[in-house]
């Protein structure tokens, strides 16, 4: 069955279905000027242009377009050709929505262009479509097509019967009304109708005709080569019933014909009038919703695709075409192709069509294939071309007129009168410029260089057309009342029922054989469940022919019957009812289950891409990140050279910090020696003067002792008398050392402070000349002695100090010794003590500086100006 295939097509469709499928379409457009006032807050969109450029024609032919892009093509001028002044002679670009060259197929451009249309059709939304261009440039060829390869049109229908193929509503359904709206009828009413028409093959015509009273018309007889569109709209309300209706309009001299209209069954006296007359041209009529229509026009409800694609071949055969310089077939007028879709719910049974008229939705496509403008100077015409030439030209300058101001409207906000009943082409498409539907356009061109002025000027309005916007219009509000699915829950309940009843049809076959069987064979027929439930009447006929039954039992028997027939039909009447209802209520779950896949499969869809900008954003993220990480070892690289720089400059800084304190070393003991020079010196000169003093004093000394000795030698006799040896006033010595042995005694006395040591009073004091052995300490003859005494210091150099003083012979035996200066001796740092050169008196006095002023430096002792250049310079 076809619809339940198409139906398990459509549950597979994963895509958002109709706004609502389980609902009642009611008319929104009720008040045309209330809703205008009130779409005017919805957003607007600009009119797409589309451009398709047909193939060259002739071999010598050269193309003035170049394609850029997608979307943009450049015209350049061509050198060979002559044009005007006033054109432009630079080259050109020029953005579409789209561009076609002329490898495209009729499929891509339907796809992209009016795809979205018939799904706005389909949805009740209004659209319109101009194919515009010059002269032979192809617009009737990307509009019509060839039966082999369709244009947009029969690609259109073929798409809108492919979709409510199976939600068409019985012929004669919906009848068009005479104000350009639609009644709606029972189907039994619609029935009537249809045999009303044909049974008489009316003379009176009917403007609202079905194709199925012209199927023996040879001329709307489909075409067998054509190859039709297998595609279609998914997301339809399936709880509508549709219908189709076609028009078919040409506007020629600015005045609208119907090309639709039918002379074949008119009487031989109106034909004749007619042959006279020539067409009747129709006036323009507005309806109550201010929608302009084709008054009288006959629109005629089509079946199948090949049914309107008939009356397409069967209009086009009537519009005016004619032969010119550049085209063979050039349309003399601007034909327009109306498909009106008319939609009405089901009723609750999804049965039959509600027979409510303010719940119909009616939605127009109008497919305009535009004459092409030409320049009668290059088609050579005359004539009638002449008039239909200017006609077709000034038709389309009030299009150009009228969206120039649109666009100066909307631009600069001013409110000029668009001129739209200028011309009957503009009026008819008034509303569709002022929000009533979608409106596109494509824009033909034969890119050889010959058309390149006139192509320029098309450019320019196709600029122009792009910048006018049109208010977006809505989808008609759709209010649930009734269950969602009914129209199936009806198809699945009424096969049930057909199935049931060939299943009792078969199975009263088969027990009626049996019965005969049995009774062919004597055997007492077995009951079966259905004659259970009502009994064969026959037997009890049987029964009161043979008089068996009285006339009052047979009616009682009768009234019995029919009581329980009433039962049994009220309880399978009940049963349906149930039975309907629980598949109402299984469509009803099946198509919530469905809408809430749908809207699952939707949020899926949702997350996936979530997902895909997520993972695009982590992605982008990583890469910064990793951006970063390389500027952050570069830094880190950088910071570690700076560092290094910083160490290089810092040890830099460190060695001129040591020069400068080896420089100040050095000056300071420059300084140090010339002051210890100094010191020694003048210490030198003291000593030497003091010498000389104790020389004068001893002089004296001695000879005051000689004369108190001899004074006291003289008054004491031979009395002996204790010296003591006096340390002197700077001894610091802590009892070490080497002092002189007591000669009486042969050994060394521990001298303490205030060692008594005998001392023989004879003995004269007299100065030693070498320095101080113990031998000559003990020498009676020595009066001087040297003492040295020596100790290692905590920084590793050896602390000397030599003690002098004066020896005098004790009056016994022994010396005494009486100490008068101490000199200090402090050798380098690590030099061993045997190497300190011995301080010898007498000797040339040599400069030893102080332990204080010595660690202070740790540069040894060496020439003045070695040591100064040392110090400047450290690494020679
Ligand atoms: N894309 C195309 N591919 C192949 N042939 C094309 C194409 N476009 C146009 N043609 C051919 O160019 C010729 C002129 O095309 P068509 O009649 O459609 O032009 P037009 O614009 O409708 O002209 P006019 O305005 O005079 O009616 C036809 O023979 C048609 O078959």
């Amino acid at each position: 069955m076809r619809f339940s295939s198409k139906m398990s097509f459509k549950l597979q469709d994963q895509k958002p279905p109709a706004p609502s499928s389980a609902t009642l379409v009611k008319i929104t457009r009720k008040n045309s000027s209330r809703t205008r006032s009130l779409r005017g807050k919805n957003a607007r969109d600009p009119v797409e242009v589309f451009c398709r450029l047909r193939p060259m024609g002739e071999l010598h032919e050269k193309s003035c377009v170049e394609q850029i892009s997608d979307e943009v093509i450049q015209l350049c001028p061509p050198g060979t050709v002559s044009v005007s002044r006033s054109a432009n002679r630079t080259a050109t670009q020029h953005t579409f929505k789209k561009v076609y060259n002329s490898d495209c197929t009729q499929k891509d451009v339907f796809n992209q262009l009016s795809l979205p249309l018939v799904h706005d059709l389909l949805h009740g939304k209004n659209g319109l479509l101009f194919a515009y261009g010059i002269t032979n440039s192809g617009k009737t060829h990307t509009i019509n097509g060839t039966p082999e390869d369709g244009g947009i049109l029969p690609r259109t229908l073929d798409i809108i019967f492919n979709s409510i193929g199976d939600l068409l509503a019985k012929p004669f359904v919906f009848r068009p009304d005479k104000s350009n709206w639609f009644t709606v009828h029972t189907e039994a009413n619609a029935r009537a109708h249809q045999d009303a028409i044909k049974k008489p093959k009316s003379k009176k015509k009917n403007k609202n005709k079905s194709t199925d009273d012209t199927q023996g018309d040879d001329s709307s007889s489909p075409d067998s080569s054509r190859i039709t569109d297998q595609s279609l709209v998914q997301g339809i309300v399936e709880d509508n019933s549709y219908s189709v209706f076609i028009s078919y309009f040409e506007i020629y001299n600015n005045y609208v014909y119907d090309l639709l209209d039918d002379t074949s069954d008119a009487p031989q006296s109106l034909l004749a009038l007619r042959a006279h007359r020539g067409p009747q041209a129709k006036n323009m009529r507005e309806d109550t919703r201010h929608n302009l229509y084709v008054g009288g026009g006959i629109e005629i409800e089509t079946r199948t695709a090949n049914e309107a694609y008939a009356l397409l071949g069967r209009g086009h055969k009537m519009r005016r075409q004619s032969q010119t310089n550049l085209n063979h077939t050039s349309s003399r007028s601007h034909a327009i192709f109306n498909i009106r879709l008319v939609q009405s719910p089901l009723d609750s049974n999804g049965e039959e069509v509600l027979q409510d008229k303010s719940r119909i939705v009616v939605s127009q496509l109008s497919l305009v294939d535009l004459a092409g403008s030409e320049r009668t100077s290059r088609t050579k015409s005359g004539g009638t071309q002449l008039r239909e030439a200017g006609s077709i030209n000034s038709s389309l300058m009030v299009l150009r007129t009228c969206i120039e101001t649109l666009r100066d409207n909307q631009t600069q906000g001013c409110n000029k009168l668009v001129p739209y009943r200028d011309s009957r082409l503009t009026h008819l498409f008034k509303n569709f410029f002022e929000g009533e539907g979608k409106v596109r356009m494509i824009i033909c061109l034969n890119p050889r260089n010959e058309d390149y002025e006139e192509m320029t000027y098309v450019m320019k309005f196709s600029e122009l057309t792009q910048s006018v916007s049109v208010e977006r219009s809505e989808a008609p509000k759709q209010d649930i009342t009734f269950s969602v699915g009914r129209r199936r829950a009806n198809l699945v309940y009424k096969s049930s029922l057909q199935q049931l009843e060939e299943e009792r049809k078969m199975k009263l076959a088969e027990e009626e054989a049996i019965a005969t069987l049995d009774l062919a064979i004597g055997r007492e027929p077995v009951k079966h469940p259905f004659s259970v439930a009502l009994p064969p009447l026959a037997p009890d006929i049987d029964k009161y022919l043979m008089r068996e039954l009285s006339i009052q039992e047979f009616i009682k028997l009768l009234r019995d019957r029919s009581t329980m027939r009433g039962r049994l039909k009220e309880a399978v009447n009940k049963k349906q009812t149930m039975f309907r209802q629980m598949l109402v209520a299984i469509e009803e779950e099946r198509d919530q289950l469905r809408l809430s896949n749908t809207k699952y499969t939707t949020e899926l869809d949702g997350k996936e891409e979530e997902i895909k900008l997520v993972n695009e954003r982590v992605r982008n993220l990583q890469k910064r990140n990793d951006q970063l990480r390389k500027t952050t070892d570069t830094y880190l690289q950088a910071k570690k050279d700076l560092e290094l720089d910083l160490q290089a400059a810092e040890q830099r800084f460190e060695e001129e910090k040591q020069c400068g304190e080896r420089f100040k070393c050095v000056l300071q003991d420059i300084l140090y020696h010339e002051k210890a020079k100094w010191e020694s010196r003048m210490r030198l000169k003291i000593s030497h003067n003091e010498e000389e003093l104790l020389m004068i004093i001893r002089e004296k000394d001695s000879a005051l002792e000689e004369i108190r000795n001899l004074i006291e030698d003289e008054q004491a006799g031979s009395q002996a008398s204790s010296y003591y040896l006096m340390t002197s006033p700077y001894t610091k010595h802590n009892g070490i050392g080497d002092f002189p042995r007591n000669p009486d005694k042969n050994s060394f006395n521990t001298v303490s402070k205030a060692s008594k040591i005998p001392f023989p009073a004879r003995l004269r004091k007299k100065t030693l000349q070498s320095p101080p052995t113990c031998k000559k300490f003990s020498s009676r003859t020595t009066d001087h002695c040297n003492l040295p005494y020596h100790e290692p210091t905590v920084n590793g150099t050896d602390f000397t100090q030599l003690y002098r003083g004066d020896l005098t012979c004790a009056r016994g035996s022994g010396t005494a010794g009486q100490f008068t200066e101490v000199d200090t001796v402090q050798t380098p740092e690590r030099t061993a003590v045997k190497d300190i050169p011995r301080f010898v008196v007498g000797s040339k006095p040599t400069y030893i500086p102080k332990l204080s002023e010595r660690s202070k430096s740790s540069i040894p002792v060496s020439t003045s100006a070695n040591r100064l250049s040392r110090a400047l310079n450290p690494r020679t």
